[in-house]
């Protein structure tokens, strides 16, 4: 459907791999049985200043929206093109073929889980979905989430939320590529959550 090549994914997946020093997929266990919060950089992210939740699992861009609440995520989620300030939260980085040229961040952060989307190797792990917003969701429910509670997922939305990339000072409309991004986010939602959104 979208055509990245594999060598591309498997290039900057390698390099991930490289910066990673110790497998901290144990630290995941926070999640297990709780009532978890999975916020998401959509144009409703800002009618939120409160989120219900034992774990707070935030999808890149939406982390600086936290922030500026004063809100630190327990976990974040990021292929590193939203997120412009690191707090000390456990970080599940997914490298692709277009994201190699900002895995250098990996170098400042404390405690990383990389990902992969070719087949897993050496620390890279594969839990599956597709844009850090769904990927958080099926961390979560991989992980043993008790409950999942979604803010700033706005699957169906034409535009994107303010928060998802650093240069944009508005919700912006979201390029075609972008939609079906969403769709397809859309459609990993409703298949781990098991009910329309
Ligand atoms: N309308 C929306 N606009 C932007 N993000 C949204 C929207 N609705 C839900 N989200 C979720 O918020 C997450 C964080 O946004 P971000 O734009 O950083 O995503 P991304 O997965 O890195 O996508 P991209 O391929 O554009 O880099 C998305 O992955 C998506 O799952
Ligand atoms: N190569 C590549 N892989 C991806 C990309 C992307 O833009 N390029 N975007 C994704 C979801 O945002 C997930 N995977
Ligand atoms: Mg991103």
């Amino acid at each position: 459907m979208f055509g990245f090549p594999f060598s591309k994914d498997y290039y900057s997946a390698s390099l991930l791999n490289l910066m990673i020093r110790e497998d901290l997929t144990r630290e995941l266990e926070i999640i297990r049985g709780k009532d978890v919060a999975v916020v998401g950089a959509g144009p409703s992210l800002v009618d939120h200043r409160e989120f219900e939740g034992e774990v707070m699992i935030s999808a890149d861009g939406a982390t600086n929206y936290l922030l500026s609440l004063g809100i630190v995520p327990d976990v974040i989620v990021t292929d590193l093109d939203g997120i412009t300030q690191f707090p000390d939260s456990l970080y599940v980085v997914h490298a692709h073929g277009d994201n190699y040229h900002l895995l250098h961040k990996v170098s400042e952060l404390k405690r990383v889980v990389g990902t992969t989307q070719v087949p897993p190797f050496g620390r890279l792990k594969l839990f599956g979905g597709f844009t850090d917003g769904d990927r958080a969701v099926v961390l979560a429910r991989a992980f043993g989430a008790r409950r999942i509670r979604l803010y700033g997922m706005d699957l169906d939305s034409p535009m994107v939320g303010r928060y998802s990339k650093p240069w944009l000072s508005s919700d912006s409309p979201a390029s075609h590529l972008k939609r079906l991004k969403l769709r397809v986010a859309k459609d990993i939602i409703n298949e781990v959550i098991g009910k329309d959104l």
